[in-house]
């Protein structure tokens, strides 16, 4: 490999994160020649949108990835058609990694996926893969090396720290070779948060809802439930795609689904009958009823990566990508607002946080949360242990202990809508008190460093609010 071919990719400085490769030419080989550069950093880059086809939130992750792209000035190109390279070929000129630790039955079949950087902000800004990701602009063998390694805490990854992580990587010659390390070079001016809205807008649409026997919603739930494509989804979530999965049928020999097509059906369930399944014409493996496919293209906006034909006549269930994406904005858009709702019921010290943050603020604070469950009598602080997180409970009750006080009986029993931890945020302190859930428990959980990152210091972001009443007063006076 002739160093990687990195003259090309390092003659603008925004090269270093994205390179316009174009995947058209095959998706594991494509000739370094056939590759054309952007016209980039002739004066402004153009602005793209971003392919979040799955929200219609203005404020989504992408957004955030961009705005802190922005104001670290660190250098994107958001060009949704730069593309992810098989990096097995060894002839990118460079990778973006997309980990999916997170997701064990692609990464375990397919290891890495070859996906356009629109189609990382497709994963990113969705919640269903709990955002397994990195991006690293870097050569085939780094690339090989990190996807083996797969004990990162990446569920936590927020925009900040997956830029942290780049920045780290495209920083350190050492560790990447061949990878240019120029300074991060200022395009504040440049870079935008983007108004990217969903490229076909799904959001009038309403999802087919048919009417099905017990039999068939029990054959549906199975199929979906442990399938990658719903791994985040709660209850509610999966009686919603049940009701939209529609009847099909197919005749012996009929190709369900075919290879390197674009996946503009969706995910089936076969209910009777069995299908084969080919790799580039290779045989390998025969499904059954209950079994669940088509999950890749729909999950990655890929091309499909296996053919589907019938072996016999079959029944389907089939759940098309429109109403796929309808019910997980939707589901999406409930969950943010349930945030919101408690974190409005937050106060720190003597001040709500809505008074604290603006609603801007506010929408990036419950978009960092996550939903943490903990089982009955599970630790969630440790008196004494450095606290990085501040939690709020949304359903059961939590025991507060303290050492040396009330005889190891807690001193005080927290319900719903309290929270604790809040010191965390507001410094590194040790945690005062041990917390116990006494039963199930549900919390909407801040990490401290996510609130710092996303928002800054909140001492400043309280301060800066007298401040900002005191300007107001002054000025009218
Ligand atoms: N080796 C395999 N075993 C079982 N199913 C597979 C295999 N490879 C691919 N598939 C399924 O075949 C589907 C083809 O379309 P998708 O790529 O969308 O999603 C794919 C998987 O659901």
């Amino acid at each position: 490999m002739d160093e990687f071919r990195m003259d090309r990719a390092t003659t603008t400085p925004s090269a270093r994160i994205a390179l316009d490769l174009d995947r058209d030419e095959g998706r594991d080989n494509i000739p370094a020649d056939s590759q054309t550069s952007l016209p980039r950093d002739e004066g402004r880059p153009p602005i793209y949108p971003l392919h979040n086809d799955q929200s219609d939130e203005p404020d989504n992750m992408g957004m955030l990835l961009q705005q802190y792209c922005s104001d670290h000035n660190v250098e994107v190109d958001f060009n949704p058609k730069a593309k992810v390279l098989n990096p097995n070929s060894g002839e990118c000129l460079v990778c973006f990694l997309f980990w999916v630790a997170c997701c064990p039955g692609v990464s375990g079949r397919t290891g890495l996926l070859p996906l356009s950087y629109a189609q990382c902000f497709y994963v990113l800004s969705s919640s269903m893969t709990a955002t397994c990701f990195m991006m690293l602009p870097m050569n085939p063998v780094e690339v090989l090396k990190l996807s083996i390694q797969q004990d990162d805490d990446i569920s936590s990854l927020t925009p900040a720290s997956l830029i942290d992580k780049m920045r780290q990587l495209i920083c350190d010659d050492a560790t990447v070779p061949g990878i240019l390390s120029t300074g991060m070079k200022s395009k504040k001016s440049n870079c935008q948060a983007i108004q990217g809205g969903p490229v076909d807008d799904v959001k009038d649409d309403v999802p087919p809802n048919v009417p099905k026997f017990d039999s068939a919603r029990a054959l549906i739930y199975k199929a979906i439930k442990p399938n990658v494509l719903f791994r985040t989804c709660d209850e509610d979530e999966l009686s919603d795609f049940i009701d939209s999965f529609q009847p099909i049928t197919h005749t012996k020999g009929i190709i369900v689904i075919r290879e390197g097509d674009d996946a503009d059906d969706g995910f089936y369930v076969l209910s009777k009958g069995s299908v084969s399944v080919c790799e580039q014409t290779e045989y390998k493996v025969t499904l059954s009823p209950g079994s669940g496919f088509g999950e890749i293209a729909l999950l990655y906006s890929c091309p499909r990566t296996a053919s589907i034909k019938a072996k016999e006549d079959c029944e389907l269930w089939v759940m098309d990508r429109r109403a796929f994406r309808v019910i997980l904005s939707r589901h999406k858009k409930k969950g943010l607002n349930m945030k919101l709702m408690q974190l409005e019921k937050v106060k720190i010290h003597d001040k709500l946080l809505s008074e604290i943050l603006k609603p801007n603020e506010m929408q990036s604070v419950a978009m960092a949360a996550k939903f943490q469950l903990f089982n009955a009598q599970e630790i969630i602080v440790t008196q004494g242990e450095k606290g990085d997180a501040f939690y709020m409970i949304l359903d059961g009750l939590v025991d507060v202990y303290i050492a040396q006080k009330n005889n190891g009986m807690p001193v005080v029993s927290l319900k719903e809508g309290a929270f604790f931890g809040e010191k965390a945020l507001l410094s590194s302190d040790v945690q005062t008190a041990t917390c116990v859930a006494q039963n199930n428990v549900k919390c909407l959980v801040l990490g401290r460093e996510d609130f710092v990152r996303t928002l800054g210091d909140l001492e400043y972001l309280k301060n800066r609010n007298y401040k900002e009443m005191e300007d107001e007063v002054m000025g009218q006076g």
